[in-house]
């Protein structure tokens, strides 16, 4: 049974706050989300019914930035759930050094369950409630579970409605919306680089070692590929249908252009199927849960095999897990770490949007003045999209950058992974929201 999300969070946010001897106000002050917006969304489904489902946003943090976050789509959505999320995303992109805060939204709904059409409304209608609490200098939305870069195309699209066109104020857009080359894959290839780092400190590679893979969707099946691309073998994955394995590692190619051709993964020809139940304590390196959060908990903990666990799902171990795991002697890389490749890229989108649109603006003046050069100006504009290998470069830099940091906060604190993490993030934006003060 796994704990509350929004317990587990700020139970190891009050811990970090505590080796950090942050004052109890303060602490009371950042725990506290500096906006909760709930929101009822009803539209006609495809039959003419009317349906009504709930939608959030959580603004948890600005100090260091505009807030910043994915907006889920799931049946599980609840109010404590996105306040957790929300939470974490402050520390993740402190831990990152992004200049933002943290955001999270989502609707309780099953997106498996609705039609393309009926998704559009439900996005526009959210939207429509939000718009005006949102923006690309305060709250900047992103694709998270159940949700992809149509959904953030119609958000944009309902967004400029409203305050004319900002493609800034969503990242994880298709590209040729302004979105970013890299930023689907990025979640996934954060984690193969956070993966890197860990082993390496162990004296181990991607190459030698066993992968166990909780989920195939945008993170997870990305995961898979990389992994697989440098070795690693993957011995068992499951998703909400089912689990496979095969001891001889499972050809992650075939799988991909089995599930792309629309077959379920317990189909798959090359591999035997499993019980889901026995997904996350079977043997192997390295654990890499890649769904919901809470998956590891006080029940299994105890019958975990993997020696590593990489967190690229938001909080899917229980701080009961985490002490039950350490006990054991398996290292955990913190989610607010492991996952953060795509808000990395999602900055990088960001950036590179504001640039371009500013040039625009910029060109619109001087166009007056300078019109023959007009054509020779316009063609600069694709200087500020990033060729994917830039992306991927930069992606990394500010991967084993957040890593060394994790770790340096480890040695002076003698902590672990999640609060050499939690404590790295929480202490910038302390230091942020003392720099800026409260005067009203
Ligand atoms: N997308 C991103 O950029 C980021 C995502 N994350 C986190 O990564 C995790 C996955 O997100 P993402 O890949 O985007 O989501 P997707 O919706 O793309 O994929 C989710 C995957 O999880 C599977 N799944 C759902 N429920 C279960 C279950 N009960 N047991 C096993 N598998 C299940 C789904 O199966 P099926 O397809 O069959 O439904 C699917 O394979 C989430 O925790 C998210 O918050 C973190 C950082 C960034
Ligand atoms: O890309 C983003 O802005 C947010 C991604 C996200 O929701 C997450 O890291 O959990």
């Amino acid at each position: 049974m796994a704990m509350n999300a929004l317990a587990a969070t700020s139970r190891n946010f009050r811990r970090a706050a505590r080796l950090l001897g942050l004052d109890s106000k303060l602490e009371k002050s950042l725990l506290i989300p500096f906006r909760e917006i709930k929101v009822e969304c009803t539209i006609p489904m495809d039959d003419g019914t009317l349906a009504s489902f709930v939608g959030f946003r959580v603004q948890h943090d600005n100090a260091r930035g505009p807030m910043k976050g994915g907006i889920r789509y799931h049946p599980e959505v609840d109010p404590d759930e996105v306040n957790a999320l929300a939470q974490l995303m402050t520390w993740k992109t402190a831990v990152a050094a992004v200049p933002y805060g943290g955001a999270k939204g989502g609707i309780g709904c099953s997106p498996g369950e609705l039609s393309r059409s009926e998704l559009e409304r439900l996005t526009r209608v959210f939207t429509q409630k939000i718009h005006d609490l949102i923006g690309t200098h305060t709250d900047v939305p992103a694709p998270d579970m159940g949700t992809n870069a149509q959904t953030m195309a119609w958000m944009l699209d309902e967004y400029s409605k409203f305050h004319g066109h900002s493609p800034a104020v969503v990242t994880g857009k298709p590209i040729d919306l302004g979105g970013s080359l890299g930023r689907d894959a990025a979640t996934g290839r954060g984690v193969m680089y956070a993966t890197e780092a860990l082993l390496a400190e162990y004296g181990k590679s991607i190459s030698g070692s066993t992968f166990v893979i909780q989920g195939f969707g945008n993170v997870g099946s990305w995961a898979a590929q990389l992994i697989h691309e440098r070795g690693g073998k993957i011995i068992a994955l499951g998703d909400v249908t089912g689990s496979i394995r095969n001891k001889a590692g499972i050809d992650i190619p075939a799988l991909m252009k089995h599930r792309n051709d629309g077959g379920a993964l317990k189909d798959f020809h090359s591999a035997e199927v499993m019980d889901s139940a026995e997904l996350l304590v079977h043997d192997c390196d390295v654990l890499v849960p890649c769904a919901l959060g809470g998956v590891l908990n006080k029940d299994n903990a105890p019958d975990v095999k993997a020696k590593f666990i990489i967190e690229a799902a938001n909080h899917p171990t229980d701080p009961e897990a985490d002490e039950i795991l350490a006990k054991k002697g398996v290292i955990v890389l913190p989610d607010i770490y492991a996952n953060s490749g795509g808000v990395i890229v999602s900055y990088f989108e960001w950036v590179q949007v504001i640039a371009s649109m500013f040039f625009t603006t910029s060109l619109h003046i001087c166009s007056l003045v300078l019109i023959r050069h007009h054509r020779l100006i316009v063609q600069n504009i694709q200087g500020f999209m990033w060729d994917e290998e830039k992306v991927n470069n930069e992606l990394e830099k500010y991967m084993s950058s957040a890593f060394r940091h994790i770790k340096a906060m480890c040695k002076s604190l003698d902590c672990d992974l999640r609060m050499g993490a939690f404590t790295l993030g929480v202490n910038r934006v302390a230091r942020a929201t003392l720099l800026r003060g409260w005067e009203a």
